[in-house]
C-alpha cells in the first residue's frame, strides 16, 4: 500500500538497535522515513534491507557531492538498492546532476526520485556570506532549484520558507522536499529556516522531513498522528 502522509521521519541514531526500535513502533502507511550519514555510516547499507522488510518507503539522504561520475555511479547503487528517493548536492554542478540523471534513466526499472539539497535549513544569509554568496537564502535556493530543473532533478531539498516561490516557478510536479519542520512549541535546534507542518503544505510542499520532533518527542507517535490528523491525512 502506497503511503498516502507527506511526512518522512529521519531516522537519526548512532545505533542500529534505537534506529529498528523506531522504524517498528511507525507504520509504513502512516509516513516514509529517511536513511542518513550518521545511521549509515553506524551501520552501512544492510539497514535499507531491513526497512524494506518492513515496507518502509526509504530516503536514502547521503546529499551526494563529488566528480560527476562518481556521483552517478553512487547514485545508480542506490536506485539498484530499490531506495524511493536519493538526494545530491545542487551546488556539485549541472554536469554531475546531469550525470546523475542519465545514469538513473539507463537503469531499467528503477523509479527511484533524484533530488538536489539547494541551501540547507540549517543556513541563513550570515552563513551564506562567510561562504562568499552574497544572496539571500530565497534568491540562492531558486538559482539552485532552477539549475536542477533543467539538469533533469526531479526536485529539490529546501526549505518550507521558499516552498511557495519554487511552487510558482517550477510548477506543481516539480517535488518539494522540506526538512526543518517544527510543530508550533518545538525545539528549533540547529535549524535556521522553519515552519510548521501545515504551512509547509499550504506553502506547496510535498513531503516533510521530521526528525528530532518525533524521534525525541516522550511520545513520538502520538506527534505524528497528530500532525497527519492537522494535515488530514486520511490513513
Ligand atoms: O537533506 C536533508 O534531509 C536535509 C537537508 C537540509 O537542508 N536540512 C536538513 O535538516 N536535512 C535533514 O533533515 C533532518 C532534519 O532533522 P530535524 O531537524 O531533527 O527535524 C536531518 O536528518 C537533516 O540531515
Amino acid at each position: 500500500m502506497s503511503c498516502q502522509s507527506p511526512i518522512v521521519v529521519a531516522l537519526d541514531y548512532p545505533i542500529l538497535e534505537d534506529a529498528m526500535n523506531m522504524a517498528q513502533r511507525l507504520d509504513p502507511s502512516q509516513c516514509r522515513v529517511k536513511v542518513g550519514k550518521e545511521l549509515f555510516t553506524r551501520v552501512g547499507p544492510a539497514i535499507l534491507d531491513d526497512l524494506h522488510k518492513l515496507g518502509f518507503d526509504i530516503f536514502l539522504d547521503l546529499k551526494f557531492h563529488d566528480i560527476p561520475n562518481t556521483v552517478a555511479n553512487a547514485v545508480a547503487v542506490a536506485a539498484r538498492a530499490g531506495v524511493w528517493m536519493v538526494n545530491v548536492h545542487a551546488s556539485g554542478g549541472r554536469k554531475m546532476m546531469e550525470a546523475s540523471a542519465n545514469t538513473l534513466q539507463s537503469i531499467q526499472g528503477a523509479n527511484t526520485l533524484l533530488i538536489a539539497v539547494t541551501v540547507l535549513t540549517s543556513m541563513d544569509q550570515q552563513d551564506l556570506a562567510e561562504i562568499g554568496i552574497d544572496l539571500s537564502p530565497q534568491e540562492h535556493v531558486q538559482r539552485l532549484a532552477r539549475l536542477a530543473k533543467s539538469s533533469g532533478m526531479d526536485g529539490v531539498v529546501c526549505s518550507a520558507q521558499e516552498s511557495s516561490v519554487l511552487s510558482h516557478e517550477l510548477g506543481k510536479d516539480f517535488c518539494l522536499v522540506t526538512p526543518g519542520i517544527r510543530p508550533t512549541g518545538s525545539d528549533q535546534g540547529d535549524q535556521k529556516r522553519i515552519m510548521t507542518p501545515t504551512e509547509a503544505i499550504q506553502a506547496g510542499s510535498h513531503y516533510l522531513v521530521m526528525g528530532r520532533p518525533i524521534t525525541q518527542a516522550a511520545d513520538p507517535i502520538a506527534i505524528l498522528r497528530q500532525v497527519n490528523t492537522d494535515l488530514g491525512v486520511v490513513i
